[in-house]
C-alpha cells in the first residue's frame, strides 16, 4: 500500500506530495502545545514523545552552543544558535522511519533500493537514533557516498539548511540517504528529531558572525516561508538554490556543488 503523510501523519513508500518514493513506512509528527498531530496520539504516547523530544532537543541545543564556540563567537553570544531551536515557539518535529527488508530482486551492479532518497534536512539541526541496522549514508564533497555505522547508543547529528544560512555557509548541510535492507537482513528503525526555528524567525546569517564587509549569501526568509518551499520541492532538490544571492560563490564552498543529478525514481530507485 502506498500512502502519503499530508504532510503529518502516517506514510508508506510515498514521501511528501511530489512523487518521491522509498522502501519505508513512517510517521511524521509535530510536537508541542497546539500541535494537532501529537495531540491526536494516545496520551501516554504523546507524553513520551514530548519527553523524548525535549531531552534530545536539549542535546541539540548544547551541540549548537559548542558550534557557536567553535565559530569563535564571544561568550555572551554563544547562546544565539541554541535559542533558535530552544524557544517556546520553535518548530519540533519527530519522524519514525521503518525500513523492512526489500524482497526486490537486484540487477547486476545494483547495491540495494532506495529507502529514503538523497536530501538535506531543511531545519537547523537533526538528531537521529537507529537500531543496529545500517543503511544511512552521507555524501562527501567529492560526491562519494559513505555509510554511517549504526549505533543504537549514539545520536547522529545532521546540520540542516537553516544552520547553513545562519552561519553564512560556514557549516554545510550534508546530503544523506538510506539504502533499504536487502531480503533476509534486519529491518532498520530510526527516530529523528528535527530542530527547527519558530515560524516567524528570520533566517539570515548571524550578525555576530559576519566579518567586516562580508555579504550574506542568501536572501532573507522566515522559517515558515522555507518550510512551505521545502514541502513543495522534490526531496533531492537543492532547496536553498532559490534563496542564494550569489549562486556561483555559494556553490564554490558548497558540499552540494558536485552532486550528480538525482536519478528520477521510476518507482523505488535502485542504488548503484
Ligand atoms: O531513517 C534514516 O535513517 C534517515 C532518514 C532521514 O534522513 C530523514 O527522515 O530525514
Ligand atoms: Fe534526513
Amino acid at each position: 500500500m502506498e500512502a502519503s503523510a499530508t504532510p503529518l501523519g502516517y506514510g508508506s513508500k510515498s514521501i511528501g506530495r511530489n512523487g518521491d518514493v522509498g522502501w519505508l513506512e513512517y510517521i511524521l509528527l509535530s510536537v508541542g502545545s497546539g500541535s494537532v498531530a501529537a495531540a491526536s496520539l494516545p496520551p501516554p504516547l504523546g507524553a513520551a514523545l514530548e519527553e523524548y523530544t525535549d531531552a534530545v532537543r536539549e542535546v541539540g541545543a548544547r551541540v549548537l552552543e559548542l558550534m557557536a564556540e567553535g565559530l569563535g563567537l564571544a561568550e555572551e553570544n554563544r547562546g544565539v544558535l541554541r535559542r533558535v531551536v530552544a524557544s517556546d515557539e520553535a518548530d519540533k518535529m519527530v519522524r519514525v522511519n521503518h525500513y523492512p527488508p526489500c524482497p526486490c530482486p537486484l540487477a547486476a551492479g545494483q547495491r540495494g533500493v532506495t529507502g529514503f532518497g538523497e536530501h538535506t534536512d531543511p531545519q537547523v539541526i537533526s538528531l537521529l537514533r537507529s537500531n543496529r541496522t545500517g543503511g544511512l549514508q552521507i555524501m562527501l564533497p567529492d560526491g562519494h557516498w559513505v555509510p554511517v555505522a549504526p549505533d543504537p547508543d549514539s545520536l547522529f547529528v545532521n546540520v540542516g539548511d537553516s544552520l547553513r544560512v545562519l552561519t553564512n555557509g560556514r557549516f554545510q548541510s550534508v546530503k544523506h540517504r538510506v539504502v533499504a535492507p536487502a531480503d533476509g537482513e534486519q529491518s532498520r528503525l530510526s527516530v529523528i528529531y528535527f530542530g527547527g526555528p519558530a515560524p516567524t524567525q528570520r533566517i539570515a546569517p548571524l550578525p555576530e558572525l559576519m566579518r567586516e564587509g562580508e555579504l550574506s549569501m542568501y536572501r532573507d526568509f522566515t522559517w515558515a516561508e522555507y518550510k512551505k518551499a521545502a514541502y513543495k520541492s522534490r526531496l533531492g532538490d537543492n532547496r536553498l538554490d532559490p534563496f542564494e544571492l550569489f549562486p556561483a560563490a555559494a556553490q564554490d564552498c558548497s558540499s552540494n556543488a558536485v552532486q550528480p543529478p538525482a536519478p528520477a525514481p521510476p518507482h523505488v530507485a535502485p542504488v548503484h
